[in-house]
């Protein structure tokens, strides 16, 4: 079973805050499944340490019978010998068996992180519009790091004790019936009264998981706004917000902590409780004759390895509600789909795409339709300029082409394709993307201009931007492609942003092209260098720009206005423009058209 089979398993058999024995069986199956040979090593391991723990306090009780039947001193070398062999065997078993747990568990949770990510990336808009950068990292690493923890830690100690406290009470038993079934029934009990508080206590750790998410969530975006939350003088609105979120964190942190803290002493008092009961069956059979000096050692030694298992049990217990409560919010994550999702796939033709759009609604949220009734075609290798006020619904448009939504009503077509019969990798590979918000990486050059694509060839880079008509600007950085880039909103300007995002889609070479025109003013020579890259790129191809300016539209063969989600005017820009009642030629008559769409 594949990972996205097991998790639409646990998809279709419960719901997200379901989470049972057989969800964690389902779970261990499909991780390990694929590390066969490594668990079964580990497996070995760990029966062999349990058999040379279960074997220390036998050598022990040999010990003390073979002195008290004056043995030779040989022999009881041997037997000390024995022991120590056996002690130090046990240590070095028992720390392979945990190396291998550890690799077993990074291994296997590494697969759902990748797993998780990837899921995450192909979720639609709307699930990132309402999840936070930092509530995602918080899920996709601090829950999986507690579920490495689970595979590790929870093998060792739970499935180890298990098997060892088990090995004990057959031994005791062996010795003694009464001895193994006493004790044998006080440790279910135990366990079973353990396994209801742990099921209570599942509800406080979740809601401080979630609490430490929106606290992670709130750091996201405010490291993401510094030079805003300064400029606005919001600063203090924000450490407001910190100090309520950081106050409910800690409640719930605290009420979390006291359901632990009740875990452990209930542990405690098992652990008591069951010393005491040892005692008095001890002392019993000893006085009745029934027990031998070394026998006595032998079973209050196994009592205490018993009872160090049972407080192992307590913590690990402890944990599982940790684990629980990650489980069931990755689980919400893998029952969040996307509402975009891929279609059997289609040929789009070579050469540049026609667009269409047939009689689109759409809206964001219920009742709040954004656009309405939209139609218009594109034939291959037209410029339409987008012009509207803000608000007026351009960028909706724009990822209804792009498809991060789908429309409500009506179907968008892009070289004579529904665009809910293609693959979504498909669209995209043939459209290309230029915003006023260019991505920048922490990188060099060349990595942000071929998405550290190391089979794009520098001479290919180059070429492009020689194509382009930027060479002046390129031959101005002092290391060339390899001038270290620091990131976004650091050593580019917004202009110097969109000549790269223009290289980016030059060398991509898509066939229809996207433009968001940068809205701030730029220095005369980078607008220069930019209109003239623009210009390059859209030879032989399809384009939509969303114009803020005038200038901009002068060189499109269409123009669309965009009023309230509604296409007010929509045809060739010398027919607008010779037409005097058209919002176009009343633009050009204003002094000031940039405020009309702005
Ligand atoms: N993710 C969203 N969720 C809910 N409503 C949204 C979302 N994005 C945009 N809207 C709303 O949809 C309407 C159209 O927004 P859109 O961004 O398409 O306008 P626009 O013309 O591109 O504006 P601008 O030029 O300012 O970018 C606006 O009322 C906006 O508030």
């Amino acid at each position: 079973m594949t990972l996205r089979q097991l998790l639409r398993s646990l998809r279709a058999r419960n719901s997200p805050e379901q989470v049972n024995w057989r969800q964690y069986m389902v779970l261990w199956r499909t991780y390990l499944g694929p590390q066969r040979l490594r668990v079964a090593l580990m497996a070995l391991f760990l029966l062999a340490s349990i058999a040379l723990q279960l074997l220390g306090p036998q050598l022990i009780r040999l010990f003390i019978d073979t002195f008290q039947q004056h043995a030779g001193q040989q022999v009881l070398a041997l037997i000390a010998l024995g022991y120590l062999g056996i002690a130090i065997g046990g240590r070095l078993v028992s720390a392979l068996a945990s190396y291998l747990c550890e690799d077993v568990g990074w291994r296997a949770t590494n697969r759902l992180r990748e797993d998780l990510a990837q899921h995450c990336l192909q979720l639609d808009r709307s699930f990132h519009g309402q999840h936070t950068p930092g509530e995602l990292l918080e899920r996709i690493d601090s829950d999986v790091d507690v579920l490495a923890n689970f595979f590790s830690q929870f093998v060792i100690q739970v499935i180890g004790s298990g098997i060892l406290m088990l090995g004990i009470l057959i031994l005791m038993g062996r010795e003694n019936l009464w001895f193994g079934l006493i004790l044998g029934a006080y440790i279910v009990l135990s366990i079973f009264v353990f396994a209801r508080i742990q099921r209570l206590s599942r509800a406080p750790y979740k809601r401080h998981r979630q609490a430490q998410a929106a606290l992670s969530g709130f750091w996201g975006e405010v490291l993401q706004s510094l030079e805003d939350i300064a400029a606005s003088g919001a600063a203090r609105y924000i450490l407001l917000r910190y100090f309520s979120l950081q106050r409910q964190e800690n409640r719930a942190e605290l009420t979390s902590i006291y359901w632990w803290a009740g875990l452990e002493t209930v542990g405690i008092a098992i652990e008591l409780l069951s010393t005491l009961l040892m005692l008095v069956l001890c002392g019993y059979f000893f006085v009745r004759g029934a027990l031998t000096a070394g026998t006595l050692v032998l079973l209050l030694s196994y009592t205490a390895q018993l009872l160090d298992r049972t407080f192992d049990l307590t913590d690990q217990f402890g944990s599982l509600q940790e684990v629980t409560a990650s489980i069931e919010r990755i689980n919400e994550i893998y029952h969040t789909t996307s509402r975009v999702q891929d279609g059997p796939g289609v040929v789009f033709p070579a050469g540049a795409l026609a667009i269409a759009f047939e009689s689109v609604a759409f809206q964001y949220e219920p009742d709040r339709p954004v656009l309405h009734d939209i139609s218009f075609e594109v034939a291959p290798g037209e410029v339409v300029g987008l012009i509207g006020r803000s608000g007026s619904g351009k960028s909706t448009l724009i990822r209804l082409l792009l498809r991060f939504y789908d429309p409500e009503t009506g179907s968008v077509r892009v070289g004579g394709n529904d665009l809910r019969q293609a693959k979504l990798d498909e669209l995209r590979g043939r459209v290309g993307l230029v915003t006023q918000e260019v991505q920048l990486f922490r990188a060099s050059l060349r990595a942000n201009l071929t998405f550290f694509d190391d089979a794009i060839a520098d001479q290919r880079i180059l070429a492009a931007i020689e194509e382009l008509g930027i060479m002046p600007w390129y031959t101005r950085l002092p290391r060339g492609l390899d001038t270290e880039l620091a990131g976004n909103g650091s050593d580019f300007s917004a202009g110097e942003s969109q000549l790269l995002a223009c290289i980016r889609v030059f060398l991509k070479d898509p066939q229809l092209i996207i433009l968001d025109e940068a809205t701030s003013r730029l220095d005369p020579l980078t607008e220069q260098l930019i209109t003239q890259a623009i210009e390059k790129l859209l030879i032989g191809r399809t384009a939509i720009i969303i114009a803020h300016r005038l200038q901009t539209v002068e060189r499109v063969d269409r123009i669309m206005v965009l009023e309230a989600g509604h296409i007010v005017e929509y045809d060739q820009r010398s027919v607008l423009r010779n037409r005097p009642d058209s919002r176009y030629a009343q633009l050009l008559t204003m002094s000031h058209p940039e405020e009309m769409l702005a």
